[in-house]
């Protein structure tokens, strides 16, 4: 087995045990590669000298500071970039989940280059660790010493199984090509762009390809000439000119052609003294080759400022050719070297033409005061990113994707588009399996009225606007009911001829759980509870801090969606659970409305705040656990009239009226938005609405399902004894406020009470304590075992 071949297995191996994935280990190993720029910066300096003559400022310059500054920034950002994207939703997927996950490719490898050999390999290489990958990185042969450093000292720092250093020429990189990769970064001239493609595809490995070409530079003769001139005379001869953004040549005018050579000729001293071959921070070619394919582009144009040379030293001096031609030398490729041709055009509409008959370049250079001018050299041609007044620059902005078109390359890296370049962003769908008169139109039989259906959702309803959507949700809704014959759900309250719809008494014609032996709501007969002393207190997390909730108007309720932070345990329920969301039940124009009754009696309103069992993510997943639900249901009573806005009950303010209530006042100009109609809370506390957990001891607990189709039966249902306040003109309001998906007012959402079905109900705290508090425990045991649909494993919560 070759050492590549060692390397790439090696590399996929630790890859496989998952260790590149974690966050922390993706920041620990970015703080790894800062302190090895960091503590490493004599060694990367002294083999830059060696290599490429480049002074220890200059190396920071150029690479080393851009690369702890691009750290820096991933790893403040991390945990934001790997973090799931919700996406837009459409009418008919309103009610599922969507959004996009990036995940790792797998082991990366990055190609570099000489010119700029820490820039071109670790920028690669920040992106591959930050999205999760293992890396090979391969530096050019070129810089000798410099590779040698990374070879040594980079495993010194870095995880060595998972960001290999492989070095070598031709024949290694070959060698590595032939491996199966997960994405290549390549970064060198287009011939090897292409050989490095070609390899790819027979593995189907997608590339990045980052490579040269002629990068124009357009100086408008209304623009500051000495200042671009002086902009231009940097960017061109910055490590002699051999940067791949480097202006390759200048399209001016013949007009200002004399004035351009004069300012460029004064930077050149300025910035190089009369002598530049002895000044420290002017370059040299890289090696002979190169030198005199770059000497040989002078022979056929005029030089106007430098044109000496020495081959020992492979020096070529500041170079300005004037009058070139289009058919030059220097005009046919790429120069990477310190030659800057100047190319007379009669205007920006030639120069445009110019910079359009040929390949597409990595950057295209305009110096101009003009911004009509500036648009329109962006609206009119096409490179890898476009400059004005100024050169090099936009490299070192993070937030700009960095890449070429065309011949130039293709792909891009830089900050997030790095991460996101080497991340699978993968879609994610999860449908409810819910709401499936929705999906009839599309099931067979095919028929012309159900195509003329689809045809309306899927190609007008995006063009309908906010309004049109609105409607188009009624129609929607009315049209599934069409579709099925009536198969959407609602309460008692909304049944009419017109939109006849399932009451709940036919909930289970749809959704065969609403028929089973442990529904909820129920009615709770306190003579008939068990005393339960193992029902302990519970433990709320997260309700004292400060939260921003959404408030979502569904069409048949309206909940508030909670942040993960919020989260219960103790009770005796099995496990940690995580708040998802609350929603209020109530009645009409302040009638009774509870979904629990107490001995017969129904309360104006109750709220629940549903939890799911840790680690689910989803109710849909929990759902499948016969305890993956917790819900908490507070009633409420009505203990004095008042208007919107606080209650004082025995000197403690509950601001439970007045903080959610004036959301759902704003909620009802947000019915039947796209997204669900929704409004947010800012700096909501749980703890503003539910009492202190020291008066929450006294509780019910039964097993129940959802009191909603699909009426799942997954519940632990914890009923307080403890009542929350609410006035009656709050109640009032509260029906007439918020409406249902059809405008008409929210009144009357209430399941009515279910069959208890030989299901207990226990209490928390008994006013005489049972002799055998055993025998309750097995009795819960049994009620179980005789209820239960399947197999329960875990009765320990009641
Ligand atoms: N777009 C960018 O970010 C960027 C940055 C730097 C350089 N460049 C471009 O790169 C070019 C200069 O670099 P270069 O190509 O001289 O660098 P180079 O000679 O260092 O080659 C680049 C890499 O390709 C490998 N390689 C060379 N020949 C190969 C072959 N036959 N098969 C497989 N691998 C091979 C080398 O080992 C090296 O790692 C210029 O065109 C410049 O514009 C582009
Ligand atoms: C010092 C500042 C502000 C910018 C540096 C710009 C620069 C020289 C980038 C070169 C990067 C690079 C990889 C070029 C490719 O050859």
């Amino acid at each position: 087995m070759s050492r590549e071949q060692l390397a790439v297995e090696r590399a996929r191996r630790a890859f496989c045990t998952g260790r590149s994935k974690p966050l922390e280990n993706r920041i620990r190993q970015l703080n790894n590669l800062r302190r090895f720029l960091v503590e490493r910066q004599a060694e990367i300096a002294e083999a830059s000298k060696k290599d490429l003559n480049r002074s220890e400022v200059g190396i920071q310059l150029f690479e080393t500071l851009g690369l702890e500054s691009e750290i820096q920034l991933v790893i403040r950002k991390l945990k934001q970039w790997a973090a799931p994207r919700p996406v837009e939703k459409n009418l008919l997927t309103l009610s599922d989940t969507l959004y996009i996950q990036p995940e790792p490719l797998g082991v990366v490898l990055v190609i570099g280059a000489w010119n700029y050999p820490w820039a071109v390999t670790m920028f690669p290489l920040i992106g591959a660790i930050a999205a999760g990958n293992a890396a090979v990185v391969k530096p050019s042969e070129v810089c000798v010493h410099t590779a040698k450093v990374m070879e040594e000292l980079l495993p010194v720092y870095l995880d060595k199984e998972l960001y290999p250093v492989v070095t070598g020429g031709v024949t290694e990189t070959q060698e590595l090509l032939r491996q199966r990769f997960d994405h290549i970064v390549y970064t060198g001239n287009s011939m090897v762009g292409r050989i490095v493609m070609e390899a790819a595809a027979k593995h189907l490995t997608p590339v990045t390809l980052e490579l040269g070409g002629k990068s124009p530079c357009y100086i408008d003769k209304h623009c500051d000439i000495p200042v671009a001139c002086r902009r231009v005379t940097w960017g061109k001869y910055t490590n002699c000119g051999q940067t791949c953004i480097a202006p390759d040549y200048v399209l001016c005018e013949p007009s200002i052609q004399e004035r351009v050579i004069e300012e460029m000729k004064k930077c050149i001293q300025e910035f190089y003294t009369d002598d530049p071959k002895s000044f420290p921070d002017y370059g040299r070619i890289i090696n002979e080759r190169h030198f005199k394919r770059v000497l040989a582009m002078t022979e056929d144009s005029a030089v106007a400022v430098g044109g000496d040379s020495d081959q020992t030293d492979c020096y070529i001096a500041p170079t300005i050719l004037r009058d070139v031609k289009a058919d030059s030398k220097v005009m046919q490729e790429e120069i990477f070297g310190p030659l800057l041709p100047i190319v007379p055009v009669n205007g920006l509409g030639e120069a445009i033409s110019f910079i359009n008959q040929r390949e597409k370049p990595l950057v295209i250079y305009v110096f101009s005061t003009d911004d009509k001018l500036i648009k329109r050299v962006i609206e009119e041609t096409s490179s890898g990113a476009v400059l004005a007044n100024d050169c090099l620059v936009h490299y070192s902005v993070s937030s700009l994707p960095f890449g070429g078109v065309g011949n130039s390359g293709m792909g891009c890296y830089h900050g997030k588009f790095s991460f996101d370049q080497l991340s699978h962003l993968r879609s994610c769908m999860v449908k409810p399996l819910k709401n499936e008169g929705l999906n009839n139109m599309r099931y067979p039989p095919h028929t012309l009225k159900k195509l003329g259906w689809a045809r309306f959702f899927l190609l007008k309803a995006p063009d309908l606007g906010w309004m049109g959507r609105m409607a188009a949700l009624a129609v929607l809704v009315a049209v599934a009911g069409f579709l099925l014959h009536v198969t959407l759900w609602c309460y008692e309250s909304q049944y009419t001829c017109e939109e006849p719809c399932k009451d709940p008494g036919h909930w289970a014609v749809l959704f065969p759980n609403c028929g089973g032996l442990r529904q909820s709501p129920i009615n709770i007969v306190t003579s008939k509870v068990h005393v339960n002393t193992a029902l302990h207190p519970l433990d709320f997390k997260g309700h004292d801090s400060k939260i921003n909730i959404t408030v979502e108007n569904l069409g048949h309720s309206v909940q508030f969606v909670l942040p993960q932070s919020v989260r219960l345990a103790g009770g005796a329920l099995p496990g940690n659970y995580r708040a998802l969301q609350f929603h209020l039940h109530w009645g009409a124009a302040g009638g009774a409305g509870s979904e629990h009754t107490i001995d017969g009696e129904r309360f104006p309103m109750e709220l629940h705040v549903v939890h799911i069992k840790e680690p689910y993510s989803s109710l849909a997943e929990a759902e499948h656990d016969m305890a993956g639900i917790a819900l908490l249901s507070f009633l409420f009573e009505v203990l004095f009239g008042g208007a919107w806005g606080s209650i004082t009950v025995i000197g403690v303010v509950h601001n439970i009226a007045h903080t959610l209530f004036s959301a759902l006042k704003s909620l009802q100009h947000f019915l039947f938005t796209p997204s669900g109609s929704s409004a947010e809370i800012r700096d909501f506390k749980l703890s503003d609405i539910i009492p202190p957990a020291e008066n929450l001891h006294s509780y019910y607990r039964y097993v129940g399902s959802m009191t909603t189709p699909g009426c799942e039966q997954a519940v632990a249902w914890t009923v307080f004894h403890k009542t929350l306040p609410v006035s009656s003109k709050q109640l009032v309001a509260i029906s007439q406020q918020c409406r249902f998906w059809n405008g008409k007012p929210m009144m009357n959402i209430f399941r009515p009470v279910q069959p208890l079905d030989g299901r207990v109900v226990y209490w928390s705290r008994a006013r005489t304590v049972l002799p055998n508090m055993i025998g309750a425990c097995l009795c819960v045991l049994c009620q179980f075992c005789v209820s239960a649909w399947g197999t329960w494993g875990d009765t320990s919560f009641v």
